[in-house]
């Protein structure tokens, strides 16, 4: 996909952009995660672009990653956004995002952050049960305002991902079955401070195949229709995020395919069409670069302790993911079958398994694909302050997260007074 292409090597010597990944290491240290400007733009114009002149709007899903510059240039680009909290709104609305553009995803959405997302007058609230349904409609009356809302379906449909990421199965604890979802926008006369706006759902992520968006979405257009017959109107139809990217040799179909396959399936709909993407945008537009503090050998194993670790990344520990590792200079260290893991006191504390590498002490390493749910999944386990953020555009280096520090770390606690 589009974001590899800006991770090239030069003379064995591996950039970003035009810049040396090594340059970047020197500069601010490692571990870091390194974007590119350029293939986050291209990824956003690759789905803007495949809608033609189809009424839609894409909403970023922050968690994927949440950085404020990150944000703030999709926000730049017209994006509009997908949070699941509170913390995400007010990051949208400091990176300069329209929260008119925003949609509000989750199953435990707490009042405070309904409140909070009335005041910023959201594009709607995506409601993934009655119970929410209801304390929506009583925190508005309090406010005085009218909720824009959209159900989220759960259309029961396999998303044939990961188990802990797929979220469109009955047994799934997100959305409302199809059933539910046309009884309760039937007894909209009982919500004096809701409007239904729209239809919404998300299956899951890391899809690698067309076919169950396809089934979500005829599921979806039979619901409309449904509605419709009954004189019920809405505005838009949100078919979520999902769409996967190459980890290793995963075969996808493109940004475009995928939007032009959810446009075509939907052709005959005069309704917006919203998407939530969050992976594709960013997951192989950013990097974790890393440096190999000790090789160590022993009877069984060769391994490379570098200084990042599950707590920067944590996708191969928590889904046993797979993320290509590049050495940033090809150097004639004898190839070896290497485990690439971390400092954590963990076994589980690894970045990728049997890889075959030629490597020296102190090289540096390029965990890839790591744009989306890297950073943004982080944690200071071991009291490991966070690694910093780099995005690069062209020829130039923008810090765009500084280093966490130990005071940063320490700053929320304190000793008993007595
Ligand atoms: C409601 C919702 N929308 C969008 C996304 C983004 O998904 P992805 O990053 O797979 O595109 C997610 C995460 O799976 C989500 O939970
Ligand atoms: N964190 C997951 C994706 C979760 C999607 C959120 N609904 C990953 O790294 O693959």
């Amino acid at each position: 996909m589009s974001g590899f292409s800006k991770f090239v090597y030069y003379n064995d010597e591996l950039f970003v952009e035009s810049v040396p990944l090594k340059e970047i290491a020197e500069e601010f240290g490692t571990p870091c995660y390194v974007y590119s400007r350029s293939a986050l733009t291209e990824a956003y114009k690759e789905f803007d672009a495949a809608f033609t002149n189809r009424d839609h709007l894409i909403c970023f899903a922050v968690k994927a990653n949440s950085n404020i510059a990150i944000l703030n240039l999709f926000a730049q680009l017209g994006s509009g956004f997908d949070i699941v909290s509170g913390g995400e709104l007010q990051r949208v609305i400091k990176a300069g995002g329209d929260p008119g553009k925003t949609v509000f995803s989750g199953v435990g959405k707490t009042l405070f952050e309904m409140r909070m997302a009335l005041d910023a007058n959201i594009l709607c609230f995506n409601v993934e049960s009655e119970i929410e349904l209801i304390s929506l409609n009583h925190i508005a009356k309090e406010m005085n305002k009218i909720a824009p809302v959209s159900l989220r379906v759960n259309p029961d449909v396999d998303a044939k991902t990961h188990p802990y990421i797929s979220t469109g199965l009955k047994e799934n604890k997100f959305g409302i079955p199809t059933s539910e979802a046309e009884r309760i926008y039937h007894s909209a006369h009982l919500y004096s401070n809701i409007r239904f706006v729209g239809l919404d759902c998300h299956i899951g992520s890391q899809l690698t195949k067309l076919e169950p968006f396809m089934q979500a979405s005829k599921k979806m257009l039979n619901l409309l229709k449904t509605l419709q017959a009954q004189n019920l109107e809405i505005d838009h139809l949100d078919l979520g995020g999902g769409l996967g990217i190459r980890y290793n040799d995963e075969i996808l179909p493109s940004i475009s395919d995928y939007v032009s396959a959810l446009c075509t399936s939907t052709h005959q709909l005069k309704q917006r069409l919203l998407i939530e993407p969050g992976r594709s945008l960013v997951g192989n537009a950013g990097i974790l670069l890393t440096r190999i503090e000790y090789l160590k050998h022993t009877p069984a194993r060769n391994f490379a302790i570098v200084d990042a670790a599950m707590n920067d990344l944590m996708r191969p520990a928590l889904y046993n993911a797979y993320h290509e590792i590049l050495p940033v200079n090809k150097n004639s260290g004898e190839i070896k079958n290497y485990q690439i893991v971390g400092p954590v006191c963990e076994t589980g504390d690894f970045l990728g398994h049997d890889r075959n590498l030629g490597l020296n002490n102190g090289d540096l390493l390029a965990i890839m694909s790591a744009g989306a749910y890297g950073m943004s999944m982080s944690s200071n386990y071991n009291s490991r302050p966070r690694a910093a953020e780099i995005m690069v555009d062209k020829n130039t280096s923008h810090i765009i997260r500084q280093r966490e520090t130990i005071d940063q770390l320490f700053s929320n606690e304190h000793t008993l007074s007595y």
